[in-house]
C-alpha cells in the first residue's frame, strides 16, 4: 500500500477479516461495504501483521476447509481476543474461537449442508431488531464439524438440529459466533446481522461512500504524484474509464492516456473506444496499434497463464515505449502509470505461498506484470469493488454508454480462444460475438446481463449445410449476472433468443456450425474460460 492510500484509509473505521479460506468469505466484505464501511481481508497467516498496521475497530473471521482438530490447523492472532474490540467468528471462525478461548470442538458428528433452520433461544444484540425469542428462522450451514463445549463467559443464543450453537455468544465482551454463514443470500437475514454487528455493536460509521472517496482520492493522486506525468492506459472500460477522469481531476494535464490495440479486441472496438472518450473527453489520448507484437507473440502459446503474462509484459513494454515517446514534448517522461485495476483483481491474481486460496487465473495487470518494471504505479481504484467503481462514475459524471459497459478483460480475445490463438481464428471469433451482442441489445437484455460473450472452442464437429458436410468449429455461448464479478450465476435466456443467435452465427459466419451455451455458475467455473 502506498502512503498516499494508507491515508485514505486512515479516515475511516475499519473492519479486518480474517480469511481462513472459505469460497465465501469475498462476501461477507461485500457485505460490510454494502453497509457502508471500510473493510479489508487477509489470509490468516498474514493476519497479525495485517491486525498491526490497520488498526480495525472491529474483526470478522471467516469460515474454510480445515478442521479445527487437525494438528497443526490455522488459529486467529491471540491479539485479536486480547484487544477487547468486537469480533464475528462465522463457521470456522467459531470453532476456531471456542478452541482458542478455552472450549471444545468435536467433529463425526452429523454434517450440515445447504439450507437449516434455526431456533432463538435467547436474544442477542447481533439480531436485535431482525430476530425475536422463539422465533425459527432460515439460515445457510455447511460444517462437518461442531462446537460441543463453549468457552466461559458464552452462552447459547440459537440451535438447529445439528448444531447445538447456533449462535453462541459472549455479549459482555462482544465475541459473537455463528456456525452458519450470515454472508451468503441464502442466509435471508444475514447481511441485516453483519449491519448489526458493524454499526450497533460496533459502532462504526457508515463513511464509506463513493462521494466521500471521490475527494479523499483525488487528494491521494496528488499526494502520490506531486509534479509529475502519468500515463493512463485506457481500454474503454468503465475502470479504467472512471481511473483517467479521476486522475484528470487531481492532476490535470499532466495526464496521458493510451489505448492499445492489440488485435484482440472486439468488432470495431478499437475505434469506438478512440471515439467515445475523444467526443467526452479533452485528456490527451494516444492510440497504440500494436497488434503485430501482440498476436506474433501468441503465436503457439495455448497455456492460459503464458497466455496472461506474455500479454501483462507486452502492455508494460508498450507503455514504457509510449512513455518515451510522450518525453519529446519536452515536459519529461511520465514517471507513473495508472490502471484501472480493482480489488477482486487483486484477491484472484495473489496467492499466499501454503495459504488457503491459491492463484486461479493472474490478471493481466496484477499478476501478470512483469517483475521489474520502470514506472511506478497509480491504481486509485484498488480497494474498490466493480459496483462500488461504476457508482464512482455516476458520482464523476460519466456518461452511461461508459458506466454501463460489460467488463472486458484485458487479454482480450485471447483468453476466449481456448488452445493456440491465430488471426483466423480471431476473426472468426469476433465476428460471433458481435452477432450475439447484437441479439441480446436487440431483445433489451444488455444491462439485465452482467457480461456476455462468445468463446470459440477448438473443437470440430460434423453438420450438414445445405446438403453438403460441414466439419468446423464450436462456439459456445456464456452470459452471467452478477454484482461485482466475484461469484456469478448463467442468465437464464428464453430459448427463443438463444436460438436466434445461435442460427445467425451459424448462418452468418463461415468457420461454426454448432452453437453451445455454458450454463456454469461461479464457483465452481469462472466467467471467462481462461
Ligand atoms: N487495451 C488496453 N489499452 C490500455 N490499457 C489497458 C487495455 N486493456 C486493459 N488495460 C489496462 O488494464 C486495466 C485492467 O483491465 P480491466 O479489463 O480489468 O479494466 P477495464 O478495462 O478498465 O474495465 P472492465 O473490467 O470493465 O473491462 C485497465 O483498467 C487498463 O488500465
Ligand atoms: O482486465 C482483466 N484482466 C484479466 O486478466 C482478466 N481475467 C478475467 N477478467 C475479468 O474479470 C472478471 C472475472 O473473471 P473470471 O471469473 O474469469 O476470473 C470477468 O469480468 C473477466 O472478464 C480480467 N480482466
Ligand atoms: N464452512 C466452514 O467454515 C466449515 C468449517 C469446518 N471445516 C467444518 O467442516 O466444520
Ligand atoms: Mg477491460
Amino acid at each position: 500500500m502506498t502512503a498516499a492510500h494508507a491515508d485514505i484509509i486512515a479516515r475511516h473505521d475499519k473492519v479486518l477479516i480474517v480469511d481462513f479460506g472459505s469460497q465465501v468469505t469475498q462476501l461477507i466484505a461485500r457485505r460490510v461495504r454494502e453497509a457502508g464501511v471500510y473493510c479489508e481481508l487477509a489470509p490468516f497467516q498474514n493476519a497479525e501483521k495485517a491486525f498491526k498496521e490497520l488498526n480495525p475497530k472491529a474483526v470478522i473471521l471467516s469460515g474454510g476447509p480445515c478442521s479445527v482438530t487437525d494438528d497443526g490447523s490455522p488459529r486467529a492472532p491471540q491479539a485479536i481476543f486480547d484487544a477487547g474490540i468486537p469480533v464475528l467468528a462465522i463457521c470456522y471462525g467459531q470453532q476456531t474461537t471456542a478452541v482458542q478461548l478455552g472450549g471444545q470442538v468435536e467433529g463425526g458428528h452429523a454434517a450440515e449442508f445447504g439450507r437449516a433452520d434455526i431456533q432463538i433461544q435467547e436474544n442477542s444484540a447481533l439480531f436485535e431488531g431482525v430476530w425475536e425469542k422463539g422465533g425459527r428462522y432460515p439460515v445457510w450451514m455447511s460444517h462437518g464439524d461442531r462446537v460441543t463445549r463453549l468457552p466461559e463467559g458464552f452462552t447459547v443464543k440459537a440451535v438447529s438440529e445439528n448444531a447445538p450453537f447456533a449462535i453462541a455468544s459472549d455479549e459482555k465482551r462482544k465475541i459473537f459466533t455463528t456456525m452458519f454463514h450470515p454472508e451468503v443470500v441464502h442466509t435471508p437475514d444475514g447481511a441485516k446481522l453483519i449491519a448489526n454487528f458493524v454499526h450497533k455493536i460496533a459502532g462504526l460509521k457508515s463513511d464509506w461512500t463513493m462521494a466521500a472517496f471521490r475527494g479523499e482520492a483525488i487528494k491521494s493522486i496528488r499526494a502520490q504524484v506531486g509534479e509529475g506525468r502519468v500515463l493512463c492506459g485506457l481500454s474503454g472500460g468503465v475502470d479504467s474509464a472512471v481511473a483517467a477522469v479521476l486522475i484528470h481531476e487531481a492532476i490535470g494535464e499532466n495526464l496521458t492516456c493510451v489505448f492499445v490495440d492489440h488485435g484482440l479486441m472486439r468488432l470495431g472496438e478499437a475505434e469506438q473506444v478512440v471515439t467515445l472518450f475523444r467526443d467526452h473527453y479533452n485528456i490527451p489520448l494516444v492510440h497504440v496499434d500494436a497488434s503485430d507484437l501482440f498476436v506474433g507473440a501468441l503465436e503457439g502459446v495455448s497455456d492460459p497463464e503464458t497466455k496472461r503474462k506474455t500479454i501483462g509484459k507486452l502492455f508494460i513494454d508498450v507503455f514504457e515505449a509510449e512513455a518515451k515517446k510522450i518525453a519529446a514534448d519536452g515536459r519529461g517522461a511520465p514517471q507513473f502509470l495508472a490502471q484501472g485495476t480493482l480489488y477482486p483483481d487483486v484477491i484472484e491474481s495473489v496467492s499466499f505461498t501454503g495459504g488457503p486460496s491459491v492463484t486461479i487465473k493472474s490478471h493481466h495487470n496484477v499478476g501478470g506484470l512483469p517483475a521489474r518494471m520502470n514506472m511506478k504505479l497509480v491504481e486509485p481504484l484498488r480497494e474498490l469493488f466493480k459496483d462500488e467503481v461504476r457508482a464512482l462514475g455516476r458520482e464523476l459524471g460519466l456518461p452511461p454508454a461508459f458506466v454501463g459497459r460489460h467488463p472486458f478483460p484485458g487479454p482480450g480475445l485471447a483468453i476466449r480462444i481456448p488452445g493456440a490463438i491465430s488471426r483466423e481464428k480471431l476473426d472468426i471469433l469476433r465476428k460471433a460475438d458481435a452477432i450475439y451482442l447484437e441479439e441480446i441489445a436487440k431483445a433489451g437484455l444488455y444491462d439485465t446481463i452482467w457480461q456476455a460473450f462468445a468463446v470459440l472452442l477448438p473443437v470440430r464437429t460434423v453438420g450438414v449445410m445445405g446438403d453438403g458436410r460441414t466439419y468446423d468449429h464450436v462456439c459456445a455461448l456464456r452470459a452471467v449476472t452478477s454484482v461485482d464479478g466475484m461469484t456469478a450465476d448463467f442468465f437464464p435466456f428464453d430459448m427463443n433468443v438463444l436460438g436466434r443467435c445461435a442460427t445467425r452465427i451459424i448462418n452468418e459466419v463461415k468457420g461454426i456450425n454448432r452453437v453451445v451455451y455454458d450454463v456454469t455458475s461461479k464457483p465452481p467455473g469462472t466467467i471467462e474460460w481462461e
